[in-house]
């Protein structure tokens, strides 16, 4: 049985742009898109294989009709990827319907999900319970879509800068406060001079906040430790992951701008040695932590390959990216032949969202800073070294007392 090949590159804007300005059903447009695309299979004896369609269903969210998903199973010998590629590396059926498409592949089927509306541009941050260690990462057309750190340890996510990252580190911050208030440890690595994270320092959960390069060694350092400890300890009791013991503690070191631990030329040679070895402990965290109950979440502007090492991206099997310059950037970060955050809109919050093999167009809540404040206020507590000479010679040091405003 022979291929076809050389798919997408034979379609022209021409062909795309005629089945876009007639009244052609959708199901109509998607058949003829597989013609232009030479979308089939010819065997020995020259007969030719197409998609075979299967059934159409209306796709419902919140009890709306949404969209429609058209079935088709493929013919023998032709390859998903290919036709994945079409929509979302060329953009065919996007072009051809004028619609949002999603396509997927599951038990021999193909599903093409077309939509009738956009994403939302913006939606607001909701605090709701959630079990396990979920935490919300964006809606797409359909779901709101979960990230699960039980399932999925570590988080690594790239975009150029104001298209939200912070923001989603601040709402996954929130979500986890408020569902685990007594289990989350969090080690937050704010390079940006500490302009979002240390204002947390305070809450009763955020064990340490780093807002430099030393800060940051110390910081890790205190990580490794506490990584150490609980090895042994896992080790004693015969628990090989923190999933089958009965601890509920979970650890996070998350670090906003990891561009800065990248060693640079003009640095001498200690300066350069902290920043490798803030390096070599965020991969060490990411690549032994997970079974012992730590979770990393390692966030950076800068998509190249000595930002995100290989290690830490070899162990993130959640990768989440806002827009982002170019494809080699997107493929960086969603890994190869994943460009797709390079063709998002320039809307902040839209973001590609892999979990595993799968991949998501969502759009991230928005929190406020406000808002985050009013969630977290009962969590507010102060910390020995932010206790006054005046209490200290009262004696009234050991204690950490509620009631601490932010700042
Ligand atoms: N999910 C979202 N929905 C709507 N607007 C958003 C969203 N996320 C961010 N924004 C808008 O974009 C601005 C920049 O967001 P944010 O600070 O999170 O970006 P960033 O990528 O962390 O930027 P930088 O790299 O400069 O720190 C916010 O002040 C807000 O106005």
């Amino acid at each position: 049985m022979l291929i076809e090949t050389g798919l997408g590159l034979l379609v022209s804007s021409a062909m795309l742009t005629s089945i876009r300005t007639n009244n052609m059903p959708d199901k109509k447009k998607i058949e003829k898109i597989f013609e232009y695309t030479k979308t089939w299979v010819t065997t020995q004896g020259n007969d030719i294989k197409k998609p075979q369609f299967i059934r159409e269903d209306n796709i419902t969210a919140d009890e709306k009709v949404i969209g429609i998903e058209y079935v088709y199973r493929l013919p023998l010998g032709m390859p998903f990827k290919k036709l994945e590629y079409l929509n979302e590396n060329v953009g065919v059926f996007k072009d051809g319907l004028h619609k949002n498409v999603e396509i997927d592949f599951n038990e021999g089927m193909m599903h093409l999900n077309v939509y009738e509306a956009d994403l939302p541009k913006s939606w607001d941050y909701v605090d709701e319970k959630l079990e396990g260690w979920k935490v919300p990462i964006g809606k797409t057309y359909k779901e709101l879509i979960m990230h699960d750190f039980d399932s999925t340890p570590h988080l690594v996510g790239g975009g150029t800068t104001r298209y939200g990252k912070t923001n989603l580190v601040k709402g996954i911050i929130t979500s986890l406060i408020i569902n685990h208030p007594e289990d989350v440890e969090l080690y937050l690595i704010d390079l940006k001079s500490g302009v979002e994270f240390y204002r947390y320092r305070n809450l009763k959960q955020v064990q340490m906040v780093a807002t430099n390069v030393a800060e940051t060694y110390d910081l890790l350092t205190e990580v490794m430790l506490k990584l150490e400890v609980e090895k042994g300890y896992y080790r004693d009791n015969g628990w090989s992951n923190v999933i089958e013991s009965p601890i509920k503690k979970r650890t996070f070191v998350i670090i906003d701008e990891a561009g800065d631990l990248v060693p640079e030329s003009f640095m001498d040679k200690d300066e350069k040695d902290m920043h490798k070895e803030c390096q070599w402990m965020l991969s060490h965290i990411a690549r032994i932590g997970g079974a012992f109950g730590f979770r990393e979440l390692f966030f950076s502007q800068y998509t190249t390959a000595d930002v995100l090492p290989r290690q830490i991206k070899q162990n993130c099997d959640a990768k989440i990216s806002f827009k982002l310059q170019n494809g080699y950037s997107s493929e960086v970060v969603l890994g190869e032949g994943n460009t797709q955050a390079a063709d998002l809109e320039k809307i902040p919050g839209r973001a590609m969202f892999k979990d595993g093999a799968t991949m998501h167009k969502l759009q991230v809540p928005r929190i406020y800073d406000k808002q985050m404040e009013k969630l977290l206020q009962d969590h507010y507590v102060t910390k020995r070294k932010d206790i006054t000479d005046e209490q200290q010679a009262d004696g009234d040091t050991n204690e950490l007392i509620q009631i601490r405003d932010i700042d």
